[in-house]
């Protein structure tokens, strides 16, 4: 009876999973059926070798690599493989249900409508499934989506993994299903799109991938079903309760249920055991004397009304829902707090590192239409944020439409420049059932990409008004300063050295948010002392006297400094700008004004700076300009002018106002396709500025009234413009040429005949050299110092 009381508790055990169970391949408790040998048989075929018949491929060779260093990787972190699956899971959910939006059948019926992610644990195999009832994949999407790198910056990241180990940045780099081999060997991809048959792919990470039909698993219904083999040392993937956790840390805003098949301790009444109520009555009837028979049948009364059950501790399996899918941005932004915030930013951005984002701003906008909306500025700008910018079509903001995930390619929500942003929107106005191309052109578009901007600015603005180094303000600095925990010090410096380029360009792109954006721009100046500063910090700081806002460009800071250019605005204490940045010369194309004042160029003409004597100067030196003018006819020198922004150097080249400055010129030669007519075109017009109180242009007046005819005061002239002109920054047309007028000058230094020619080499009859022996040891002298070295 024992044996069948058993047999019976057994029967009841949890084997009998729900039907959906069923469907999904490997049983937990082993359900002996005909479709389960075949099962298990392809299995332990594909252990050994990939199955014969499948259709063998080989990885592309940035796979193999990358597999390869996942196989042999160190890395301490290998939990990272769960959140990657479940993210594609995720988006293979997304897929077919924004599919279903037009055309509810591809959902198909029954099951295959649950949106659901479940996962299981196989612990006698060592095998950790995860399914989804996603979009799946064909047969083609198989070779192609799990055998190829389709996004570029992968050789990056292969580098970066090599040097650093650091494998959490993976999922950003459309790899994460990769990240598999971290903790299996082996793994199958089963998988039915609604276009094709059910098939496995499968991969010993060893080089190749083979893909077959399915004909031995339960059919999928749609979807995929991800298996891993796990490695030995990767047990403890198979404890539920590591599970759980991972789910939560990682996947708590996956927008669909994720459902594991958890085991349960539960406790049960079952039938008390008759055996042992028999052997309870013999005992009792031997212990028993004929006296006591009447005691004996009221105990045995009373022991028919207790019930004749027992409780056992039973563990049963049933689906446990792991996450509970809350729409962070549907809550009220004073309900969500900062750590769920930061939890949100790291799930969206695929983003596991420590680095909290530097700000967010969470809205709800309401009027014609209506949106909600999380935004987020990351801790990092991603590493080819400029590399691809004009050619990329990346933004990092999802759209949805009441809650259904459209997409997350939607250029239409955010202006190129503000791609650094990552965040969602949420909107109630747009139309569900249309497709993505109407939706793109849908008018309420616009007024949301508007308000995102302002929003966007608005939060960029913020973070500079809350940084206590941004302030002027000396006695709030040091009371914010004095505050114990000031995260928020220096955190528009961060901001700017990793975005500030977005807001250049900007500044270049909108010009309905042009002043907005030129509030943030920071930038360097003659007297910041190495710290950023505002245009508005700027203005507060300028003389009475100064109109214009005064600015520089060039390729370092130091060799601005010290560029002729700021000699006399130096001197008289005024403050300029230096601007480093290539960018920063097509900025300053589309900068003209910031509030009422204009900005000048100190390198171009129309700087006004005040000489009581510039009019008698202009005067005194009228011959010696016009003079130098006319000696200058054949290299394009628009004009010679008496300078107002020079001290100590003789004379500077200054470029036309609409024209390029020096710079820009050498930039724009810097550019391989750049066009050679335009840049004729586009070069200012230059005019050479001299300093009147120089005893060197002084000296040349003199020269001149003596004899304008002196060929040797025509080339000294030309040296110095020469010499200017490689002094503002210009490069020189024909630097042969500056040479050779440089050695005529040192030659007459030197008081060498300006006839003196070069001695002749004596005409020998060619002989092979023969080295002597001092030539020979010093020779080997040589060779064994290289050898050293
Ligand atoms: N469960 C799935 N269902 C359907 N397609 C999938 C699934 N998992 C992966 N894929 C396909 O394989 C591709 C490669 O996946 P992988 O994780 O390597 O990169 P990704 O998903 O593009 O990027 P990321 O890792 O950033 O999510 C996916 O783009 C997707 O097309």
């Amino acid at each position: 009876r024992k044996v069948q009381a058993n047999a019976e508790a057994d029967s009841d055990a949890p084997v009998d999973p729900p039907k959906v169970e069923e469907k999904f391949g490997a049983v937990p408790n082993g359900l002996s059926t005909d479709s389960d040998v075949a099962k298990r048989e392809a299995e332990s075929m594909s252990r050994k070798t990939l199955r014969a018949s499948a259709e063998k491929f080989e990885f592309q060779a940035e796979v193999s690599r990358l597999m390869d260093i996942l196989i042999n990787s160190l890395y301490s972190n290998k939990d990272i493989f769960l959140r990657e699956l479940i993210s594609n899971a995720s988006d293979a959910l997304d897929k077919i249900r924004f599919l279903a939006l037009t055309d509810k059948e591809v959902l198909g019926e029954g099951d295959n409508t649950k949106l659901e992610i479940q996962i299981k644990l196989d612990k006698e195999k060592k095998i950790l499934s995860i399914r989804d009832r996603g979009v799946g994949m064909t047969k083609e999407d198989l070779r192609k989506n799990l055998g190829t790198i389709a996004k570029s910056g992968t050789s990056a990241f292969v580098e970066k993994m090599q040097t650093s180990g650091d494998l959490n940045l993976i999922g950003q780099f459309g790899v994460g299903f990769y990240s598999v081999y971290l903790v299996a060997d082996y793994v199958e991809v089963i998988s039915k799109h609604n276009d094709d048959k059910q098939y496995v792919w499968e991969s010993k990470a060893d080089g190749a991938f083979a893909i077959s039909e399915d004909t031995w698993n339960e059919p999928l219904g749609r979807g995929t079903e991800i298996r891993l083999h796990l490695r030995d040392e990767a047990g403890e993937y198979l404890d539920e309760l590591k599970l759980k956790e991972l789910v939560k840390k990682y996947s708590e805003f996956i927008n669909f249920p994720i459902n594991l098949w958890a085991s349960k301790e539960v406790e049960k009444e079952v039938p008390a055991d008759e055996d042992e109520s028999i052997d309870e009555e013999e005992t009792s009837e031997s212990s028993s004397s004929e006296e006591d028979g009447e005691e004996e049948d009221a105990e045995k009364a009373e022991d028919e009304k207790k019930p004749k059950t027992k409780t056992v501790k039973e563990t049963t399996y049933e689906w446990e829902l792991l996450n509970d899918m809350k729409a962070i941005w549907l809550r009220s932004p004073k309900e969500v707090t900062d750590e769920e915030y930061n939890k949100f930013y790291h799930s969206l951005a695929k983003d596991f590192s420590e680095d909290k984002p530097m700000a967010w701003s969470h809205f709800n906008a309401e009027g014609d239409v209506e949106f909600k909306a999380v935004l987020f500025i990351p801790p990092k700008a991603p590493h080819d944020l400029y590399e691809s910018y004009y050619n990329t079509k990346q933004s990092n903001l999802k759209l949805y439409v009441r809650r259904v995930f459209i997409s997350d390619e939607f250029n239409e929500l955010l202006p190129k420049y503000l791609n650094f942003l990552m965040g969602l929107v949420d909107s109630d106005t747009l139309p569900l059932n249309v497709s993505r191309e109407m939706l793109q052109q849908h008018s309420s578009l616009k007024t949301i990409k508007k308000k995102l901007i302002r929003k966007a600015l608005d939060m960029i603005r913020k973070l500079a008004e809350e940084d206590p180094d941004e302030t002027n303000d000396k006695e709030k600095r040091d009371v914010e300063e004095s505050s114990e925990e000031n995260e928020k010090k220096g955190q528009y410096a961060k901001f700017w050295n990793e975005f500030g380029k977005s807001i250049k360009l900007g500044i270049i792109e909108d010009a309905t948010n042009r002043n907005r954006l030129a509030k943030l721009l920071r930038f360097e100046t003659t007297k910041s002392d190495g710290k950023l500063t505002s245009l508005d910090q700027y203005i507060s700081r300028m003389k009475s006297s100064q109109k214009d806002i005064f600015y520089i460009t060039g390729a370092s800071k130091e060799q601005l400094e010290k560029s002729p250019f700021l000699e006399r605005l130096n001197k008289k204490d005024y403050e300029v700008i230096l601007f480093t940045d290539p960018v920063d010369e097509y900025l300053m194309q589309y900068l003209m004004d910031y509030e009422d004042k204009k900005f000048q160029n100190v390198s171009k003409e129309g700087l006004k700076l005040k000489d009581s004597k510039t009019k008698e100067l202009k005067e005194s030196f009228k011959g010696l300009t016009k003079w130098w003018k006319s000696t200058l006819a054949s290299d394009n020198v628009e004009d010679v002018k008496i300078s107002n922004r020079l001290a100590d150097t003789p004379c500077v080249v200054v470029t036309s106002k609409y024209g390029w400055s020096a710079y820009m010129e050498k930039i724009m030669h810097s550019q391989t396709l750049s066009d050679a007519s335009k840049q004729a075109y586009m070069r200012g017009k230059r005019v050479l500025e001299i300093n009147p109180r120089h005893p060197i242009i002084k000296a040349l007046r003199e020269r001149v009234v003596t004899d304008p005819e002196d060929e040797s005061v025509k080339l000294t002239a030309k040296l110095i413009y020469q010499t200017a002109l490689m002094e503002s920054g210009f490069d020189l047309s024909d630097p042969k040429d500056f040479a050779s007028h440089i050695y005529s000058s040192v030659k007459s230094s030197l008081n060498i005949s300006p006839d003196a020619t070069v001695e002749e080499e004596e005409d020998e009859a060619e002989e092979p050299e023969v080295e002597t022996k001092a030539e020979e040891e010093s020779a080997s002298e040589e060779s064994e110092l290289k050898d050293e070295l």
